[in-house]
């Protein structure tokens, strides 16, 4: 698996309340190589900030982030063709009238033939079982489905590392297990971000965030644990 590094990675964001700046994740050094990372922890802890900066949707403001070694503050675009980036909600990402445009859109760089592009955005919603919605409208799609297209767009360029942000938060059970095992049946690495105590218990590998730092890092049973007793301890 590719090396996710972060070395003293910070991130401070301007507060005008404060009338300075505000670090919303503390210096944190890290070495991620495990196929499949979960990130947990309460509601503003600092997971989303955590996951975007492995593929320069957030910068650091001090330290670095590598992924096998590329710097996303310096090559960003070297970088997001290596790691795919999945939101919460999948409308932040799905922009073209069609299922299949969609995915199209997501090709444009990696495959130049337009008969070509079709066809490789065709047989990718078919992995994802979106064949026949191909050329259906994106509103008309279930939020399920609409989760696995989101996914199905990111995929289709084959980055080495899959980066998704709270996937199955809007989803119901039926859909939270499709794109669950979705998820886990993909060769890439994985990072999780999830509120999802069960799904996170599949990971090689948990942080938990508290308060912009990360408190615990270990196995995904003792990091579920950890997590409940903090939020239980109040
Ligand atoms: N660009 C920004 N400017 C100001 N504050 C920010 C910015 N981005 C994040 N924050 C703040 O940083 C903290 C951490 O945000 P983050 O989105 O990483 O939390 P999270 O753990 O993903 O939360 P949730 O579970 O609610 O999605 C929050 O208090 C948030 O309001």
């Amino acid at each position: 698996m590719p090396e996710i590094r972060f070395e003293a990675a910070e991130v401070r964001v301007e507060s005008p309340d404060l009338g300075g700046s505000r670090t919303i994740l503390q210096p944190t050094t890290l070495s991620l190589t495990e196929q499949r990372i979960g990130i947990i922890g309460s509601n503003g802890s600092g997971k989303s900030t955590l996951a975007r900066l492995v593929n320069g949707l957030v910068l650091p403001s001090a330290g670095t982030v590598t992924v096998d070694g590329l710097d996303v503050a310096r090559r960003g675009a070297e970088v997001r063709r290596r790691v795919g980036f999945t939101f919460t909600d999948p409308a932040a990402q799905l922009v073209m009238p069609t299922c299949v445009e969609d995915v199209e859109l997501s090709l444009r760089r990696t495959v130049k033939d337009r008969v070509r592009r079709k066809q490789v955005a065709l047989e990718t919603l078919a992995r994802f079982g979106l064949a026949e919605r191909a050329e259906v409208s994106v509103h008309a799609l279930s939020g399920g489905q609409r989760q696995l297209l989101a996914l199905a767009g990111v995929l289709a360029i084959e980055p080495e590392v899959l980066v998704a942000d709270e996937p199955t938060t809007l989803l119901d059970l039926r859909n939270t297990r499709m794109v669950g095992d979705l998820l886990f049946s993909l060769p890439q690495q994985l990072v999780l971000v999830t509120h999802d105590l069960d799904l996170v218990r599949r990971c090689d590998r948990v942080l938990v965030v508290e308060d912009g730092r990360v408190c615990f890092d270990g196995d995904a049973d003792a990091a579920v644990k950890h997590y409940v007793r903090t939020v239980s301890e109040g």
